[in-house]
Formats: C-alpha cells, sequence, structure tokens
C-alpha cells in the first residue's frame, strides 16, 4: 500500500505566509516570509510543497514573482496555485519549474481552456475542487461554480490527472477533515485525490491513511502545523508505513 503523501501549505498573501479561517478574506494570521516557511518544511522533511498565490485567487494583485523564488528555491515537488487562468498565467507557473498546478476558477469558468490545457500538459495539471456542501466555489471562493459531481464527470472525461478537494466549511478552523466528503469523490472518480481542509491532529492524518486504499493520496496541512498542532517530522512519521 503507498503512504499518504504530505504537502505542507505556505499560501502568500500580500508578501507573507498567511492562514486564513474558511478562506475568507481579513482572516490572515501572518507567519511572516514565505520562503522561511517553505525552507523550514523542506529542511523538516517534506517532500511537497503547496504553494498558493491567494492575492491572485482573490483577484488582489498577485504575489507572482515570490511564488517563482519560493518554487525555484525548493528541493522538492511543488504543488503551485492561485490565479492559473490562461496560457500566460499557466505558462509563468510552469516556467518557474513547478512539479505541478492547480487550477481553481478556470476549471469553472472557462472548462474548455481547462480541457485544452489538460491534453496538453496532463498530469502537471491538477483540478481544485473547493466545495461548501457539494457546490463548488471560485474567484477566491467567493462565487458558486456549479455541482461538484457533474464538474467532476466533465474533468474525469477531459482525462484531468488529480483533484485538490477542500471543504470550505473546514478549511483553516482544526475541526478535522470531512472524510465523508472524501469517500464521497473517491466513491466518484478513478483519480486521486489530495485531501485539503481541517487537519487538525495526528488522528486526523493516520485517518486520512486510512483512506489510501479508496483513492486519497495526499494531503495538504495547513493551520494545524503553524499552529504547532504536532510538527511535520512528528506527521511524516504518523503516515510512514
Ligand atoms: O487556500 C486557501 O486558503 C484559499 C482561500 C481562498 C481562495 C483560494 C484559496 N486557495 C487556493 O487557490 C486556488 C484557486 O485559485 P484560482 O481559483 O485558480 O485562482 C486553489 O488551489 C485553492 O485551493
Amino acid at each position: 500500500m503507498s503512504k499518504l503523501e504530505l504537502l505542507p501549505a505556505v499560501d502568500v498573501r500580500d508578501g507573507q505566509a498567511v492562514r486564513l479561517v474558511h478562506g475568507e478574506s481579513g482572516t490572515e494570521t501572518s507567519y511572516g516570509s514565505p520562503l522561511e516557511a517553505a525552507l523550514a518544511w523542506q529542511r523538516a522533511g517534506a517532500e511537497w510543497l503547496h504553494l498558493v498565490d491567494l492575492d491572485a485567487a482573490f483577484g488582489t494583485g498577485d504575489n507572482r514573482s515570490l511564488v517563482a523564488e519560493v518554487t525555484r528555491a525548493m528541493d522538492i515537488k511543488v504543488e503551485l496555485s492561485g490565479g492559473i487562468r490562461d496560457d500566460a498565467t499557466l505558462a509563468a507557473a510552469l516556467a518557474t519549474g513547478c512539479t505541478r498546478v492547480n487550477l481553481g476558477t478556470a476549471a469553472l469558468e472557462t472548462p474548455e481552456w481547462v480541457a485544452k490545457v489538460i491534453a496538453e500538459h496532463g498530469d502537471k495539471i491538477a483540478v481544485g475542487l473547493d466545495v461548501r456542501g457539494t457546490t463548488l466555489r471560485g474567484r477566491g471562493w467567493t462565487r458558486d461554480g456549479g455541482d461538484l459531481y457533474e464538474t467532476l464527470a466533465r474533468l474525469d472525461q477531459e482525462g484531468c490527472a488529480r483533484y485538490v478537494v477542500t471543504d470550505i466549511a473546514k478549511d483553516g478552523t482544526l475541526q478535522g477533515p470531512n472524510l465523508e466528503l472524501l469517500k464521497n469523490v473517491c466513491a466518484a472518480t478513478d483519480r486521486p485525490v489530495v485531501a485539503s481542509g481541517g487537519v487538525s491532529s495526528l488522528d486526523d492524518l493516520r485517518a486520512l491513511a486510512g483512506l489510501v486504499p479508496l483513492g486519497v493520496e495526499g494531503a495538504i496541512v495547513g493551520k494545524a502545523l503553524y499552529a504547532k498542532a504536532f510538527t511535520l517530522e512528528e506527521a511524516l512519521s504518523a503516515v510512514a508505513l
């Protein structure tokens, strides 16, 4: 059996590493330099970094040169997201050398473009399914974007390689992941799923590791690491086989 991959998160707003609650603008807690945070996760043994340009996701500017600098400084795999919505932003994101990009809003608003880039770039493209209930949200999670399962079926048909599933109601709350949602998504697709939102404890990570046979490939960990609920070393040990 494969082990659960862990992706510590660095979300960047106004040049700072931050965590939000429910992804709501204005709820930021700042954790300083994104580069220092990313290097700290790398030193602690991370194999992946989940790096988000929140300003680009919200449409309040961008941190593109900073996230490119962070990506280039990493020796580990980087999943890059936030504001990747057209050929120019995709080309800039891929030029950083990131391992893959995660598309959110574009999958809801410009499905033809997303189908095209999935066909061109294969598993370098993941789609972020950010949901409240079973309704997708885009543009910084401020706008409804259709039904989760209809969109998933469409993206599966188009050959999408992987999904990053975030329960917005859980994100940044330290209330535990939505295991039911993840099981339902895994039952609806044969593509790997990266779980995001709510991880609060090593037991949460063990519960997510228990979903690996169903299709959960990885887990994004944010607030719990910054709040020091556990260390990344402890998290990696908890999911080691
Ligand atoms: O990660 C967050 O906390 C977050 C909060 C609010 C909006 C987006 C957030 N993150 C990620 O941003 C990308 C989507 O960006 P876009 O819609 O493609 O511009 C996606 O990975 C979200 O999970």
